[in-house]
């Protein structure tokens, strides 16, 4: 794409983002509007069909270009699916689209069996229990491991009450529990400023973690890590597998080899609609994702 090309979309989304904001033009999504509901309590997601995140023929358009074209997509419940494909095939958009970042301009998307997140806000969206990762690692640099976990717990509020006064033992065990799983208990005390960059990813991971999320978007978690941590990542990522819905985008297959162990489902995305499905041998062997992505 041409610098102009991209400097146009850009200004595209800008425009659409603010249009949808003042609500002129505001599009109309799955038959309803998309003004805001009531926000339903966290625990209230209704998982007994077994279906964690449900994507029906989404399209989100910018100044015409349509960057999500009729997407529709189902993540199980404890499901750890990936998602590939070129640049600019829409995954980004798609996970802006399911943390009410950008809003369709047709289509439906639904938590669990009963939640509409097109009827949510951003912040509510986090709180029904749905965590992003975005590919750059944000913690408190200042601070120590420990304490941006402390930090993450008092970001939900139902630990926000006790926090100011002393961690319940309750809480301090989930921070241990964590702290372990994340690969970082003995670097609890540390600055996280001073940590490795996979290191520091991982603590995000763990903030995360904190305010016990079902559906965790992982935006090219293993990138810029060393083939270590990249092995540690997928470990950490198939220990949560399970206990949370995972949907983990990435560029580095072997990372993708580790985590669908041969028999997951990857899925394929191009030009904003799902182009494969499949185990990962399938889709490496299907002739029109060769084409478009890794034939490349
Ligand atoms: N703000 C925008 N305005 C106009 N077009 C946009 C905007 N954001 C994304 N696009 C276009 O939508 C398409 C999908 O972009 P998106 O960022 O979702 O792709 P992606 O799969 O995440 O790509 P990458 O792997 O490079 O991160 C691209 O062609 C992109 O240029």
């Amino acid at each position: 794409m041409t610098p102009d090309l991209m400097e146009d979309r850009a200004l595209a989304r800008v425009e659409h983002d603010a249009r949808l904001a003042s609500g002129v033009g505001k599009t109309e999504s799955g038959g309803r509007s998309a003004s805001y509901g009531r926000l339903h309590r966290a625990g209230s997601v209704d998982f007994t069909h077994g279906v964690a995140l449900y994507l029906d023929d989404i399209t989100v358009s910018f100044d015409g270009f349509k960057a999500l074209n009729s997407l529709s997509l189902s993540i199980n419940v404890g499901e750890l699916r990936c998602i590939i494909g070129p640049n600019g095939a829409g995954k980004t958009t798609m996970m802006d689209v399911i943390t009410g970042k950008t809003r369709p301009d047709a289509g439906r998307a639904s938590f669990g069996s009963t939640i509409d997140l097109l009827r949510l806000r951003e912040n509510e969206i986090a709180q029904i229990g749905i965590g992003r990762k975005f590919q750059k690692p944000t913690v408190y640099e200042e601070l120590s491991v420990f304490e941006n976990l402390e930090l993450a717990l008092a970001a939900d509020r139902r630990a926000r009450a006790s926090l100011f006064h002393r961690l319940s033992g309750e809480q301090l065990d989930r921070i241990g529990e964590v702290i372990t799983l994340i690969h970082l208990k003995t670097e609890a005390q540390r600055t996280a400023g001073l940590l490795s960059h996979g290191q520091k990813q991982w603590l995000e991971i763990g903030m995360l973690l904190m305010q016990d999320p079902k559906l965790l978007l992982l935006d090219e978690p293993v990138a810029g890590m060393t083939d270590e941590e990249t092995e540690r990542t997928a470990e950490l990522f198939l220990s949560l597998e399970g206990q949370h819905s995972l949907v983990v985008v990435e560029h580095d297959m072997k990372f993708v080899d580790q985590l669908t162990e041969g028999r997951k489902t990857v899925t394929v995305l191009h030009e904003g609609s799902v182009l494969a499905e499949g185990k990962l041998a399938d889709v490496q062997a299907n002739e029109k994702v060769v084409e478009v992505y890794l034939g490349r």
